[in-house]
């Protein structure tokens, strides 16, 4: 007996079973029309008296996804999740979940209102609504509190967690974790509990186990999800809703839930994060200017690949290659730094195993001091030191090594990919894999085309960057490509701003409140002052023995600001010198502490060159800084760099620690509102007309003067502002 009519199938089977099948593909997120299917299949099963009991599964071995995210910037219709489950679990009749693939969100809550929960072993569970800027609102904050206790419900609704099947198993979360079929298994099972009470099996009604250190449990938690929500205000929210668990009868605690959510679900944050999720998808949909696409382009196998260079980078993508599964072929010339990075690169995998409770890649990964060895790969990766001629000499020895149609990729993060595949006799198998570091952590990946890349390149590039658990973002090629480009305007107007009369302090302290782990100064020291004086050096930017005034700061026609150059004369290359913009106790050692050299020099700096310091705001340096910062993103969608401001987005999120809550840089103008920003930067412009960067973009100017629209609607206005250039 079967009814395939609505997005929730009802079947009977084994005689005396009723099983509801969501059927919403990929995920079977709860639509309004499942919930609706649900419902009605629910009173069918409870209401057919040859019917003794109830399994609840989703389609194509996919329990489900969560409420439908799509339909949150709507007018929600149709039946709500809480009466749903709350009527699920009142029935006496058992229902049992049979959880295959994820029960995520409103997932594993409908499953939390089932009297029974069997999971297959490679089943994934959890409540991530927060990383949604939301919490687990249809119940998920009171039922888990009852069902595993406050402590663990408090780690899996606060961060966001999937856990495996086996997780929640040791958990309490399911009753039984099974190998064979979920769904027959769970049938079987209901038809042994068929016929019994359900009074004890409604989770609903358990008292919340109460940890005897209650108060400061809380107080430790809050404490600690204050901090690393860095002014998100979901993870602060799902701690309130699992205390009122803990506090209240259920009832209340429903209420104190619904409240909570009410007050997130209209909040910025929740649009930011929900925002960001779709981008993180939509930026595998990658498109180039040529209009070769992703749908079109069929990525090449890649089974073994090579890295050449074993310094930083270089090691850490070896490791994230063999983690991912691939043979590897790493190459350095240097016998020390060989034996230096395998030990490296040997210790990283391990200690990566030892957190995963799985065996070390070890021996996927072969080294050679011969470039010879590289003949066989897929692929290369070459991280050698960021000098073009020595990338150059070294691409063209992998030319003549490698067998035909292997991928040559650079991870370059400032030399021009195109020139480089200019050099080579097959430039469309250049592209550049711009890794972060330390690449086996860092999430972003940028893939750099050139005119000349294919797209079956584009797409093999991307397809590995995906397997190796990256966010790859596919981006044209130009100066610092799209993520550094945006920082320079950035961190040029941080150095005006010290100029101007800020501190490092001041700055770093208004970028910190916005939401980044670090500000600008501080992130500089960490990663090393030395590196962009190098940049600067090789651009000529870098004058010695500077003169004063305001002539000795004008470079290549524009306004300079030399003070981190000052700096790394002074021997001050940030943690590892242990002096940069801050002084730490140590060299290596990570505590930023306020400098009154640094402070000093600031003040004789200022004397020296005739300015007159002003007291600036955090408004300001958020204004100057980030503004500059969105405007030349404007500039990049201009140029065609990036597709869309999804992929900026995206690439701020992952790579800058742009907080996910404010949705990254361009999400960010368009809720501050375009008009605002153009007003914001047209101001400092005139202000200041000597400093670079401020200048509003054509198109910024272009989609004010189209009444800003929304984010969504961006591409159709670049479109043909591009078609009109
Ligand atoms: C006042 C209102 C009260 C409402 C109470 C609400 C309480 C409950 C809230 C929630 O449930 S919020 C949702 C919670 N769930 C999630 O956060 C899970 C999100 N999904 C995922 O993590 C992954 O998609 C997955 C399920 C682990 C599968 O990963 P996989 O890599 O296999 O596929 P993806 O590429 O990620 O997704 C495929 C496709 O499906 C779309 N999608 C996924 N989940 C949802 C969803 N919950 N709603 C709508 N759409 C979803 C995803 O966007 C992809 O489509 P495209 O974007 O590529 O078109």
């Amino acid at each position: 007996m079967c009814d395939k009519g609505s997005m929730a199938q009802y079947t009977r089977v084994s005689g005396f079973v009723g099983l509801i099948t969501l059927q919403n593909p990929p995920v079977n997120a709860l639509s309004a029309a499942v919930r609706q299917g649900i419902v009605d299949m629910v009173e069918r099963a409870l209401s057919d008296p040859i019917v003794k009991s109830v399994v609840i599964c989703g389609q194509n071995g996919n329990f489900c996804g969560g409420a439908d995210i799509k339909e949150f910037g709507t007018n929600m219709s149709g039946p709500p999740l809480v009466p749903m489950i709350d009527a699920i679990e009142a029935a006496n009749k058992p229902v049992v979940a049979a959880i295959e693939g994820s029960a995520l969100g409103g997932g594993l809550e409908l499953a939390l209102g089932c009297h029974y929960r069997i999971a297959h072993s490679k089943a994934r569970l959890g409540l991530p609504e927060v990383t949604l800027g939301l919490l687990p609102a249809a119940g998920g904050t009171q039922r888990l509190s009852r069902l595993i206790g406050v402590p663990a419900a408090l780690n899996l609704i606060t961060t966001g967690i999937h856990v495996t099947a086996a997780q929640a198993l040791q958990l309490g979360i399911v009753d039984q974790v099974t190998d064979h079929n979920a769904v027959e298994v769970a049938v079987t099972f209901s038809l042994s509990v068929a016929g019994q009470s359900m009074d004890a099996r409604r989770i609903s009604t358990y008292p919340c186990p109460l940890p005897s250190d209650f108060d400061a449990l809380f107080e430790g938690v809050m404490q600690k999800v204050r901090q690393s929500a860095r002014g998100a205000i979901a993870p602060v929210a799902c701690v309130q809703a699992v205390r009122a668990a803990a506090t209240l009868p259920y009832t209340k605690g429903m209420e104190r839930e619904q409240e909570l959510m009410a007050t997130l679900f209209t909040s910025g944050q929740a649009r930011a994060q929900q925002y960001c999720f779709f981008a993180q998808r939509a930026v595998g949909r990658w498109r180039m200017p040529s209009g070769a696409r992703w749908e079109t382009s069929k990525p090449m196998p890649v089974h073994k690949a090579a890295v050449i260079g074993l310094g930083t980078m270089g090691r850490g993508i070896t490791v994230a290659l063999a983690q991912t599964g691939l043979s590897v072929v790493a190459v350095e010339t240097q016998e020390k730094q060989l034996m230096e990075a395998k030990q490296a690169v040997s210790g990283m995998l391990e200690r990566g195993a030892k957190r995963h409770g799985v065996a070390p890649m070890l021996d996927r990964i072969s080294y050679s001091q011969n470039i010879q060895a590289v003949a066989e790969v897929d692929l290369v990766i070459e991280a050698v030191f960021e000098d073009m001629a020595l990338k150059t000499e070294v691409f063209q020895q992998l030319s003549a090594v490698c067998k035909p149609g292997t991928l040559l990729c650079t991870n370059t993060s400032a030399l021009d990919v195109d020139k480089l595949a200019s050099e080579m006799p097959n430039p469309e198998l250049v592209v550049g894999m711009h890794f972060f570091a330390p690449a086996h952590v860092m999430k972003l990946l940028e893939v750099v085309y050139g005119p000349r890349s294919s797209p079956q390149a584009v797409a093999t590039a991307m397809q590995l960057g995906k397997k190796m658990g990256k966010v790859s973002v596919a981006v044209g090629n130009c100066r610092g490509f799209v993520g550094n480009r945006m920082l320079m305007p950035y961190l040029q107007q941080a150095f005006f701003l010290l100029e101007e009369g800020a501190t490092p302090e001041l700055v770093d302290r208004a970028l910190e409140e916005f939401g980044f782990p670090m500000g600008v100064f501080r992130m500089s020291d960490l990663s090393g002052l030395d590196i962009g004086w190098r940049v600067r050096k090789r651009d000529e930017l870098v004058e010695p023995d500077m003169a004063s005034g305001q002539s000795a700061r004008i470079r290549q026609g524009s306004r300079y600001s030399p003070l981190g150059d000052l700096l790394c004369e002074q021997g001050r290359f940030g943690q590892k010198t242990g002096q940069g913009w801050y002084r730490y106790d140590k060299p290596g050692s990570r505590v930023a502490r306020s400098d009154p050299w640094l402070h000093s020099f600031l003040v004789e700096y200022r004397a020296r060159h005739g300015l007159v310091p002003r007291s600036i705001d955090h408004q300001e340096v958020l204004e100057r800084c980030l503004y500059a910062l969105i405007n030349e993103g404007f500039r990049i969608l201009e140029d065609g760099i990036a597709a869309g401001p999804e992929d900026i987005d995206v690439i701020y999120v992952f790579g800058y620690g742009w907080p996910r809550h404010r949705g990254g840089p361009m999400f960010y103008a368009s809720m501050v509102g375009l008009a605002k920003i153009l007003e914001r930067l047209e101001h400092y412009q005139q202000a200041h007309p000597d400093v670079p960067y401020l200048q509003p973009s054509s198109l910024l100017r272009r989609l004010v003067a189209s009444d800003s629209p929304p984010i969504h609607r961006w591409r159709e206005v670049i479109k043909k502002y591009q078609s009109q250039l």
